[in-house]
């Protein structure tokens, strides 16, 4: 797969666009990382990166970002909501990249809170880390757009792995980038246009319409090697999962999700 050419991305996201700047780096520990260590970025910095050698994931897991393949990108945004609406973000997130996969052609949905799942093996094909430090949030994400590396592990509860290739949707990653940040920084302004809340931006509706999650039989496997089974009724205006188990009705706020359907 061609290389990403920084000029092009420029020219169309920051100049024409949305975005305060754009960068692409060969190679990084963490786009993530880099982007929370640096003080002086502006609100709606992108950085993108052709590989990374520590790729985090939720839960502190891998996220295996060889050359070629993926996308791999966060945008640092200093948005001035309440500090507890900035958890939403990353479900606003998932909504772009759902636009996005619709975009290349697939069928996507979203396992709360943020893994995309796509075409029609329905596994994951993205996956978003927001992470907060002062006044800034990085909302990291990262995109299988080619040939499935093989040593891409399955995800959270054995959610095996998958890409826009894979699926039959041969896009290249320039144009996987363009439609995200563009579709990003569409949903992002209303979120924050909506003071951070979900559901006055009409992105809790748009993300509940796309949710594979609600409905399901779930196993949420919380912080701290506890879980809850039940079935997923709601996600609530704070971006919660609500689960009535046993009929009460609980409310996560994080943790991994198991689709028991799916293991059936
Ligand atoms: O599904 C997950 O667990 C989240 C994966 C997020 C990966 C992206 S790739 C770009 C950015 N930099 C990182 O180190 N992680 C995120």
């Amino acid at each position: 797969m061609a290389a990403l050419d920084a000029d092009t991305l420029r020219k169309a996201l920051v100049d024409d666009g949305p975005y305060a700047a754009l960068d692409v780096v060969a190679t990084t520990g963490s786009t993530n990382a880099d982007l929370m260590a640096d003080p002086d970025a502006q609100d709606r910095t992108v950085l993108i990166a052709e590989e990374q050698t520590e790729g985090r994931g939720r839960r502190s897991r891998e996220w295996v970002s060889p050359p070629e393949s993926g996308l791999y990108l966060s945008v640092l945004l200093r948005p001035t909501v309440p500090a507890a609406k900035l958890g939403a973000l990353s479900l606003v997130a998932g909504v772009a990249l759902v636009r996005t996969a619709r975009h290349v052609g697939l069928m996507a949905s979203l396992k709360w809170p943020n893994d995309l799942l796509a075409g029609a093996s329905m596994a994951k094909c993205a996956g978003i880390l927001a992470e907060v430090t002062g006044d800034a949030v990085v909302v990291g994400i990262g995109v299988n757009v080619g040939r499935l590396p093989r040593e891409v592990p399955a995800g959270a509860g054995g959610l095996p792995a998958t890409s826009f290739h894979e699926e039959g949707a041969n896009v290249d990653r320039a144009e996987v980038a363009l439609a995200l940040l563009r579709s990003f920084a569409e949903v992002e302004r209303s979120w924050r246009g909506a003071g951070g809340d979900l559901a006055t931006s009409g992105l809790l509706a748009e993300y509940r319409a796309n949710c594979a999650t609600l409905g399901q039989r779930v196993r949420v496997e919380l912080p701290g090697d506890e879980a809850r089974q039940g079935l997923a009724v709601e996600v609530d205006a704070e971006g919660r999962l609500v689960v009535d188990v046993d009929g009460t009705a609980r409310a996560i706020s994080a943790g991994d999700v198991v689709h028991l359907r799916a293991l059936a």
